[in-house]
């Protein structure tokens, strides 16, 4: 793993020694957006209006945030509209690699390109920075659209309604500040907060990120007993934020990343919320849970030098759910 600095690459893992074992995520580099003219969104440069065929979604099976852009994509029906590129699970020193020798991964289906850090230099010859997933490339201007998941979903939910006619909303307006506050605080403790007890260095790091995560899953878990869905018995982005975490607890961040007070099959609202997630049309075929656990297994030479890959949990994903119950409990 490394980063590019102006366009060349440096190998090298995350730096927690300045920031006393902490592990804190950088900012992301392209902030433009699409709309449904190309008109302005809230921030980079216009021109990036929704076209089928335009644009081009480079993840990796494995990462949650690359995981919200491809559930996005088969919610609202873009999957004949914007074409994607996974690549290889294993991140080692070269950073995501368009190699093909594993299930699923698909290489770089646009121009061949050996590593993904090549996207970025195609946009920006000079840039500097991480070089992470997810990827929204415009074919037309030959650049980066956006490369901040939490965005690209919120295009994806609204400026290709005109084209595919889907007009679910994931971000309805009147919900828009409950979800915010609600997404703050799992972004923060429960998302990025297993990847600040995996990545910490020092115990205090560690502890200080393990208890707010799982005072975070018990929040949940009380507020899912009586809601179907995060914000009641709308389903919205806020929820498939969480289901991405979530359905990597147990198989990866119990054990790899120490997340171990817990496990999620132990929490019975929210494993059956996870259920039923995971059995909305057009979503098990996003989860990979083959590149999830090798992904961080293989990778994360620091945390398991040896490699090896644990057999792991095989829950039953497919089991009945019982959430419809939880609807009528709350409507009666
Ligand atoms: N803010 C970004 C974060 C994406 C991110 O951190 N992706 C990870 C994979 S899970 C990555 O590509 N990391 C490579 C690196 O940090 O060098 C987003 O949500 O889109």
């Amino acid at each position: 793993m490394g980063r590019l600095q102006n366009g060349a690459w440096q190998d090298g893992w995350y730096d927690t020694k300045s920031t006393g074992g902490k592990f804190e995520r950088t900012t992301t580099t392209f902030r433009n957006w699409i709309t449904p003219d190309g008109a302005l969104g809230s921030t980079g440069d216009d021109g990036f209006p929704a076209e089928s065929g335009r644009y081009h979604l480079y993840v990796s099976y494995a990462c949650p945030w690359a995981h919200r852009t491809l559930i996005f994509r088969a919610l609202k029906g873009l999957d004949n509209h914007i074409g994607v590129s996974a690549v290889h699970p294993d991140m080692l020193s070269d950073g995501w690699e368009f190699r093909t020798d594993f299930d699923g991964a698909t290489g770089d289906r646009l121009f061949d390109l050996p590593h993904l850090r090549d996207i970025y230099t195609r946009a920006d010859p000079n840039i500097s920075g991480r070089v992470t997933v997810p990827v929204l490339w415009d074919k037309t201007r030959d650049t980066i659209v956006s490369n901040e998941s939490a965005e690209i979903i919120r295009m994806f939910n609204s400026a290709f309604d005109g084209i595919t006619g889907n007009r679910d909303d994931y971000w309805p307006g009147e919900l828009r500040n409950e979800i915010e506050g609600v997404n703050a605080r799992i972004y923060d403790t429960v998302n990025n907060g297993v990847y600040k007890a995996g990545f910490a260095t020092t115990q205090e790091a560690y502890d200080e990120a393990v208890s707010e995560l799982f005072d975070s899953l018990d929040w949940l878990e009380a507020r899912l007993a009586d809601n179907r869905y995060l914000m009641g018995d709308r389903i919205t982005e806020a929820d498939w934020r969480l289901f991405t975490t979530l359905i990597r607890f147990d198989a990866v961040y119990h054990g790899h990343f120490k997340c171990n007070r817990a496990k999620l099959i132990e929490y019975p609202h929210l494993w059956g919320y996870t259920r039923e997630l995971y059995q909305w049309p057009g979503v098990a075929q996003t989860v990979r849970l083959d590149h999830i656990m090798r992904h961080y297994h293989y990778s994360h030479e620091t945390i398991n030098p040896h490699r090896i890959v644990p057999i792991g949990p095989d829950p039953d994903l497919t089991a009945p759910h019982g959430r419809d119950e939880v609807s009528t409990r709350s409507a009666a």
